[in-house]
């Protein structure tokens, strides 16, 4: 090693196990950068050391460091969370494996999103009739809050996609039910270190050990319950093949399907895929939503160009024809809103990583076995990389082109990008064209933005006042009917 090669500036703080978790994963609003990172940047620069989840650790708001991290996944550094998710998601999800048994795995979840492009028309209209059904129950409603309904819109979409449930299936809301108990223990993962003030603020009542431990068995039961209705939905269709006189030779399949048919997998490697999939196509996407209705709904002038967009491509079709995959990308506005709501609102704040041998970078040395922590936020909210970072401006977008923009990297990088981005964003563009033309929404609380736990939600769930608008243009119901 060179000697001119030195440890990143930085303190561990006094408390050996905590360190400076607590200041870092303070709750504060997701469009900043909070306390713990300004203060830090501003002494020690943007890439520093730290003690965080019990590790020793670099953290990272430079850009190029971030991308060197992402882009040298196996070779360098790999994924590390904290603890406590293996032991909630289980050995063989994705946010766990490693190395091959990654690759393998992300290979197959890479196939069941590209099967979802081929079969756009169908995709398409199966998201159209869930959000047209959530948003016909909001008929008699004055208000509603937004997060709970966006979490309908995108669970009911996601299980759908895997296991072909419609929101009215029984099945659909048991594993509702089984998924929220699940999270719990998940959401509140990296922050469980009993008898924190954090632990004691945000869960007074949960602090007893009996109660932390009827949570532990009630999670294990959860996922045992989900993986039972998977497992029972996947026998049925077993019994039915073999009825049938074999597998079905064609026709749409879902991810379930597509699962059993590959044949390379055991039991557990198909449970947890669903299991990643059904934790990653939730929360994310159902916040970026609310994101967007709460940033638009304070600028009259974006929203009223958006309904015209909308509007406009509306018109180009005839009577009840759907809009199509490119329909929705030709959205210059949209994509342009969809891009800025994950810059400023920072769904992901950061991803775990740790550093598998010693790593040389610029005049820094990080040992092997240290956490690296690229803060994805530093990057969004970066001066010197976005004008004006803190304000919620859709149009800075016009003239970029976000697949090559080294500025931006909210579905991470490399070997981990999100395999999920595409449906995100067609989850979000199917909601924005029903939502756009029927209602018109107020915030009703003016505080009430999406915060960093550092995992993303709304201080009390967006609550929003809503107003039917008389459709100025026939929506897909009304042409049929
Ligand atoms: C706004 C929406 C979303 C955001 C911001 C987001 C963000 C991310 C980020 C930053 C990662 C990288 C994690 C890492 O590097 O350790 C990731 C991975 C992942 N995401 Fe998403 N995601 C979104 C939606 C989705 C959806 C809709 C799905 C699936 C239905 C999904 C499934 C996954 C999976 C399975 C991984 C693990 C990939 C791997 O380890 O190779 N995500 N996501």
């Amino acid at each position: 090693e060179p000697k001119d090669c030195q440890l990143p500036p930085g303190s561990f703080g006094w408390l050996p196990l905590i360190g400076k978790t607590m200041s870092f994963i303070n709750p504060h609003l997701s469009c900043t950068m909070g306390q713990f990172l300004e203060e830090n940047i501003k002494r020690y620069g943007k890439i520093f050391r730290s003690h965080l989840f019990g590790h020793r650790t670099v953290v990272s708001c430079d850009v190029d460091f971030n991308h060197f991290i992402l882009q040298n996944e196996d070779r360098l550094f790999e994924a590390s969370y904290p603890v406590n998710i293996p032991k909630v998601l289980g050995d063989f999800t994705m946010l766990v494996m490693t190395g091959d048994a990654h690759k393998r795995i992300r290979g197959v979840a890479l196939g069941l999103f590209s099967s979802m492009k081929t079969h756009e028309a169908a995709t398409i209209s199966d998201i159209d009739n869930i959000v047209v059904r959530l948003m016909d129950s909001w008929k008699n409603k004055k208000t509603l809050v937004l997060c709970d309904e966006t979490r309908k819109f995108t669970f009911n979409v996601i299980v759908k996609h895997i296991l072909s449930l419609s929101p009215e299936d029984p099945e659909t809301v048991l594993l509702l039910d089984n998924y929220k108990t699940f999270m719990k223990g998940f959401v509140s993962a990296p922050i469980n270190l009993p008898g924190t003030p954090f632990v004691k603020a945000q869960r007074e009542h949960e602090t007893r050990s009996w109660i932390r431990c009827l949570r532990s068995i009630l999670r294990r039961q959860a996922k045992f319950q989900i993986t039972n209705i998977v497992g029972k939905i996947r026998d049925r269709r077993r019994r039915q093949r073999i009825a049938a006189g074999g597998p079905e030779v064609d026709g749409r399949k879902d991810f379930l399907d597509l699962l059993e048919s590959h044949g390379g997998l055991t039991e557990d490697e198909i449970f947890g895929l669903v299991i990643d999939l059904l934790i990653g196509g939730y929360e994310t996407t159902a916040m970026l939503i609310a994101i967007i209705v709460k940033f638009v709904g304070n600028d009259p002038e974006i929203l009223s160009e958006l309904r015209a967009e909308h509007a406009a491509a509306r018109k180009k079709k005839a009577g009840d024809e759907p809009l199509k995959w490119q329909d929705y990308k030709d959205m210059r506005l949209t994509q342009c809103l969809i891009n800025e709501a994950l810059r400023l609102g920072n769904v992901v704040k950061f991803v775990h990583r740790k550093a598998i041998k010693p790593v040389r970078y610029k005049e820094f040395e990080i040992p092997a076995g240290w956490k690296v922590l690229p803060i994805l936020s530093g990057v969004h909210l970066d001066g010197s990389l976005h004008n004006d970072p803190f304000r919620f401006d859709p149009r800075r977008w016009q003239n970029e082109e976000v697949e090559s923009a080294r500025n931006f990297m909210p579905f991470g990088g490399g070997k981990r990008l999100c395999p999920g981005s595409d449906l995100a964003w067609l989850d979000t563009c199917i909601f924005l064209h029903h939502l756009l033309p029927k209602y018109s929404w107020k915030t009703q609380e003016e505080d009430d933005w999406p915060m960093s736990f550092p995992f993303l939600d709304f201080k009390k769930g967006l609550k929003i006042a809503i107003q039917p608008l008389s459709d100025p243009c026939p929506s897909q119901e009304q042409a049929t009917s």
